[in-house]
């Protein structure tokens, strides 16, 4: 398997290249050359198997001959054996035809550990016999931070850089990224909101003075791997409810579009998909995006659902790729575009094309209230305010389908929004330990280029 550029010039690589690389060298994001199909026979033949199996059949094909089947097996073993649910992602019946994926089983809490636990066990295993030093950037809205830090911190030939929007992420996700005491493990507060944090950490990747310097890596969704690791639970949430027989939609909370295009990716393996809900916040972007073809970028509103406070959505350039014919010379200038304005629009065959399979829905705070107050009271389910956007979104959804909606988060992440919404404060799970009382350690910078790249080049290893 090859991975190439969606802005058609940067080198193709193999599966151990992409996931050590990051962002192409043109400024595009990896995917593969060719989508993996699975037969109907074969979807049908996953019913029954574990996590871990699923994992492996769904990921084999996109890793190649980068590893063996019995790697990849050890690899997950290790990488899920530390969830708390013996399911990894459990579905949980709401009513007749609605159901949870708890995503959030993992040891920070949310949907990102299921890619971010494997990935760090790729690293290491892609590193091992090799001098380089990888140096991680990273940017997070709250989620991707701490799941990230937690895969890497204490890993040698690593370093990782994680900045996060001062103020704009909750207590428990912050405290999450800034007490790990690892020495390897650098906490950077931008004054700032997520996009700005995004931009420099791209900005990074795109500069060859500072790109040259060090072996740079990412553990955002522009890393291939993180969206592979995500394609697993479409599939296993599905056969659990008769698919291929049958087929399912899915509601998704979005904001960067990792998630649910990892349910796209799902789609063109073969798997029967009624409706992809694109569920945002207000900040609305990709739900303007995917109605009227405008993809343009307005303030970011912050909200009770921090991690979706999102207004450029780096994923949405791998959809339209895809949607395109996969013309990278288009992408290119159509990102360019988007870069130098911050809008443009769709052409009329991508919002034809994504119409077919992607709903979008905006759910404003009221909505998203009534939804997580709903679960509550009618199904007995305490939810995060993400997965309350996304639950809001799939009540609105008329089909034959069962409707999956992704639980992203377990709620005592955002305690103060679920008790104002519910009544119920929920508790920390033991697994978080003494959170509140271990000591901070991050700075505080502009969120400006020459202020981050020099507060990175002073601490990073150079290759
Ligand atoms: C809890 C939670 N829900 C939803 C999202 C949105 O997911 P994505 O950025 O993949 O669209 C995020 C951030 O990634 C998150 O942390
Ligand atoms: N919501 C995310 C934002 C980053 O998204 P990613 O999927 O590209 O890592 C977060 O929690 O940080």
């Amino acid at each position: 398997m090859r991975y190439v550029s969606t802005r058609g010039q940067a080198a193709a690589l193999d599966f151990r290249e992409v996931t050590l690389a990051g962002l192409a060298s043109d400024g595009g994001l990896y995917v593969p050359e060719a989508w993996p199909t699975f037969s109907q026979d074969e979807i049908a033949a996953l019913a029954g198997l574990s996590y871990v199996d699923t994992a492996v059949a769904v990921m084999m094909p996109f890793v190649g001959t980068t590893m063996t089947r019995d790697e990849l097996h050890a690899l997950c073993e290790q990488a899920y054996g530390g969830f708390s649910h013996a399911a990894v992602t459990p579905l949980v019946q709401l009513d007749h035809d609605r159901w949870l994926l708890e995503l959030f089983h993992g040891p920070t809490l949310a949907f990102k550990d299921v890619a971010l636990q494997l990935l760090g066990l790729l690293f290491e295993r892609f590193l091992t016999g090799s001098s380089d030093h990888l140096t991680i950037v990273g940017a997070t809205s709250g989620d991707t931070g701490s799941a990230a830090i937690d895969a890497v911190a204490g890993r040698a030939n690593v370093d990782i850089f994680m900045l996060h929007p001062d103020g704009r992420v909750s207590d428990v996700q912050r405290r999450q990224m800034t007490t790990v005491g690892a020495p390897n493990v650098h906490n950077i507060a931008i004054r700032g909101d997520f996009d700005q944090a995004q931009a420099l950490v791209k900005a990074m990747f795109n500069d060859p003075a500072f790109s040259s310097r060090f072996r740079l890596s990412a553990v955002n969704s522009i890393n291939w791997a993180r969206l592979m690791a995500q394609v697993v639970y479409y599939f296993y949430a599905a056969v659990r409810l008769r698919a291929p027989e049958r087929a399912v939609a899915f509601s998704v909370p979005t904001g960067n579009f990792g998630d649910v295009f990892a349910g796209y990716v799902a789609t063109k393996m073969g798997l029967p998909v009624a409706k992809l809900v694109v569920a945002t916040n207000v900040n609305d972007i990709l739900a303007r995006a995917l109605t009227t073809g405008d993809y343009s970028s307005r303030q970011v509103v912050q909200t009770p659902t921090p991690s979706m406070d999102i207004q450029v959505s780096s994923n949405f350039e791998r959809l339209l790729f895809d949607l395109g014919n996969r013309d990278g010379d288009a992408i290119a200038a159509q990102m360019r575009g988007f870069e130098g304005s911050r809008a443009m629009r769709l052409t009329n065959a991508q919002s034809q094309d994504a119409a077919g399979l992607f709903k979008a829905e905006r759910v404003d705070l009221d909505d998203m209230a009534l939804a997580m107050r709903w679960a509550h009271e009618h199904a007995g389910q305490v939810i995060d305010p993400h997965t309350g956007i996304a639950l809001a979104a799939a009540r609105r959804h008329a089909g034959n389908a069962p409707v999956v909606t992704l639980a992203t988060a377990h709620p005592a992440k955002f305690g103060d929004a679920v008790e104002r919404a519910t009544g119920t404060r929920p508790n920390l799970p033991a697994r978080v330990g003494d959170l509140f009382e271990r000591e901070e350690r991050f700075d505080v910078l502009d969120a400006s280029y020459a202020a981050v790249s020099g507060y990175i080049a002073e601490r990073a290893v150079a290759r």
